[in-house]
């Protein structure tokens, strides 16, 4: 399967201005907090901020470490609609990403945990500051790149979870954030 059968990119899902007060919202009424994880016993603190809201009774795990869930807030309720009503698909969580300058970045994963269930399709947006999303294949020797640029939204469909595996390198030479969030279907306990 070929990344670009699993991956759609609309841009300017949100016009410019649009996704100015929609940054700027979030850098000023959004509460980020510094998340730590743990992998066996070492501690380590992500490298961007990082929210997860979900509706009640949903609860995830990254990495093996169990999420803080927090309430919807109006501004991520709005745009949680919006991207529902696009798709005619319903989320019933967000994993909100800070990424503060190009120091911040995600590495490899793949996002396939069991809780997304067997078929996951997950919508991500980007606010701000383009960064390259980069995917390879987990078993082939495959890999490219999309830029996701302020006001995109990215479709990421199934098999893309179960074939290739994505990340944000850093880049030193971006100075400005970047929001992202993506809208997910948690299958409840
Ligand atoms: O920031 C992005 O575009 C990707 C974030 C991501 O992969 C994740 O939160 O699982
Ligand atoms: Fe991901």
């Amino acid at each position: 399967m070929n990344a670009n059968g699993s991956l759609r990119v609309i841009e300017r899902f949100y016009s410019q201005a649009e996704c100015e007060g929609i940054y700027k919202s979030f850098i000023l009424d959004h509460d980020w907090p510094i998340n730590t994880y743990t992998v066996g016993e070492r501690c380590f603190v992500l490298p961007r901020l990082q929210t997860w809201h979900a509706d009640s009774g949903i609860r995830y795990s990254y990495r093996y470490n169990l999420l803080e869930t927090r309430p919807w807030t109006p501004l991520l309720t709005g745009i949680r609609q919006r991207v529902e009503a696009y798709l005619n698909i319903s989320f019933n969580s967000v994993l909100a990403n800070l990424y503060r300058d190009g120091n911040d970045y995600v590495g490899w994963h793949a996002d396939d945990e069991p809780e997304l269930g067997e078929r996951p399709i997950i919508a991500s947006l980007t606010f701000g500051t383009a960064r390259n999303f980069a995917f390879r294949h987990k078993k082939l020797d495959r890999q490219g790149e999309v830029v996701l640029t302020d006001g995109a939204l990215l479709i990421m469909h199934p098999e893309f979870q179960r074939d290739w595996q994505h990340s944000l390198s850093p880049d030193s030479g971006i100075g400005s954030g970047r929001i992202n969030l993506t809208f997910r279907k948690v299958i409840a306990p």
